[in-house]
């Protein structure tokens, strides 16, 4: 229970992030895709710990290794085995916590549920499980490219330094050439600079990825429950450390009249588009055809290098001070996360779509 993600379009993970390895299984991707290994390596790459000197210096390669359901370059429509090898575990970095919890991080709830917990690196509540998510992910984003869907990500907000610019007046592909993913050079640098102070302080600071989902067709999601943005919330607040997640015009609508947050339906040729999209691309529940585009925040990571007062598993007062390798902020890696999440939520409706006209079953 727990590990699975999906409804057609299906992702399970397995792994700690000090055991032997992490896996992600991958099922209901339709038969005969094409699929680039490379695409899913560089991937990878974007999410992997030891990238910059503002992530955590775990030195992993994150090398996949798939394993089945495909054959000849393409998908056979059988379960996708993945597994990537865990290589520099230290643990013990935890040695001196394992029986008491580190504030604001999964060891006591761990430990209330299970009874019993694995306190290497974080165990199971490591986001380095996100590195199953990101192959999946990668999956679903090649199954969505083939269909002309597009997924991108970037960093938005680090502390208080956030982008004035809406997404739609920013070049998204400029993102990728810089550490801390931001597609403004300049409060790139800014970012990268608060990063690494808060670093030096021995602590750590938030951040916002926002996401836009470009040329999904109109009809994903359920009216009820299913939501099509309720997923999308789902998916993102599933994320290691993720506090917060707004679609369209989100908590900022709450300040605009009806008579200016109405998004206007206009025809253009044959295709039904609306002059403002402060819907995010989603109405009822349902894409409408516009972009969809969402904002996840994230909190500052809870392993700081410095005292402070906890609890042990008898119910004492201990200090507790992180040591070994932690992100000052995991926004620049949470980048393809958020990707990958979208696309897993996409690839799905997309599936299921296909049963809603008796014309098309
Ligand atoms: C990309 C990424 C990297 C993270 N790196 C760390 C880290 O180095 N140290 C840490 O304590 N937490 C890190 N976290 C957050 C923890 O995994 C998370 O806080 C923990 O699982 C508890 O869950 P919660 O914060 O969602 O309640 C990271 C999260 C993400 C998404
Ligand atoms: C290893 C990764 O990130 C880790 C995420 C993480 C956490 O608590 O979430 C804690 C640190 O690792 P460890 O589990 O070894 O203490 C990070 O280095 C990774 O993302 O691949």
């Amino acid at each position: 229970m727990g590990n699975s993600f999906g409804r057609l379009f299906r992702l399970t993970t397995f792994g700690e992030s000090h055991g032997k390895a992490l896996g992600a299984i991958v099922e209901g991707c339709p038969a005969g895709l094409e699929l680039d290994e490379e695409q899913i390596r560089l991937e990878m790459q974007r999410r992997k710990p030891g990238q910059s000197k503002i992530t955590t210096q775990r030195k992993e390669e994150d090398e996949i290794e798939i394993l089945s359901g495909v054959f000849e370059g393409k998908t056979t429509g059988t379960p996708i085995g993945i597994v990537i090898q865990n290589s520099d575990q230290k643990s013990k970095d935890y040695s001196h916590i394992a029986d008491k919890f580190r504030p604001s991080h999964a060891d006591y709830t761990y430990f209330e549920k299970y009874g019993i917990r694995d306190y290497r690196g974080g165990g199971r509540s490591s986001a380095r499980e996100t590195a199953a998510r990101v192959a999946g992910g990668a999956i679903a984003k090649q199954f969505l490219a083939a269909k002309g869907v597009k997924i991108q990500a970037f960093v938005s907000q680090v502390g208080d330094l956030a982008l004035e610019k809406p997404y739609h007046e920013l070049n998204l592909d400029v993102a990728e050439e810089n550490i801390v993913r931001c597609p403004d050079p300049e409060t790139a640098e800014k970012m990268i600079a608060l990063i690494d102070s808060v670093r030096l302080d021995r602590d750590t600071i938030g951040g916002v990825v926002t996401c836009v989902i470009k040329n999904t067709p109109p009809g994903l999601g359920e009216p009820v429950f299913d939501r099509l943005h309720a997923e999308l919330g789902k998916a993102m607040l599933s994320i290691n450390a993720v506090k917060g997640f707004e679609y369209g015009s989100g908590f900022e609508g709450v300040k605009m009249r009806g008579s200016q947050h109405n998004d206007t339906f206009v025809k253009e040729g044959e295709k039904v588009h609306t002059l403002t999209n402060h819907s995010g691309g989603i109405q009822g529940g349902i894409s409408n055809g516009e972009d969809i585009y969402f904002r996840v925040a994230f909190k500052p990571v809870a392993t700081i290098m410095q005292d402070q007062e906890s609890l042990n598993e008898a119910g004492e007062t201990v200090t507790v001070s992180g040591k070994g390798r932690h992100d000052p902020c995991v926004v620049p890696r949470a980048v393809p996360i958020v990707e990958a999440m979208a696309a897993l939520v996409i690839a799905d409706f997309l599936l299921l779509s296909k049963t809603n006209k008796l014309s098309e079953i």
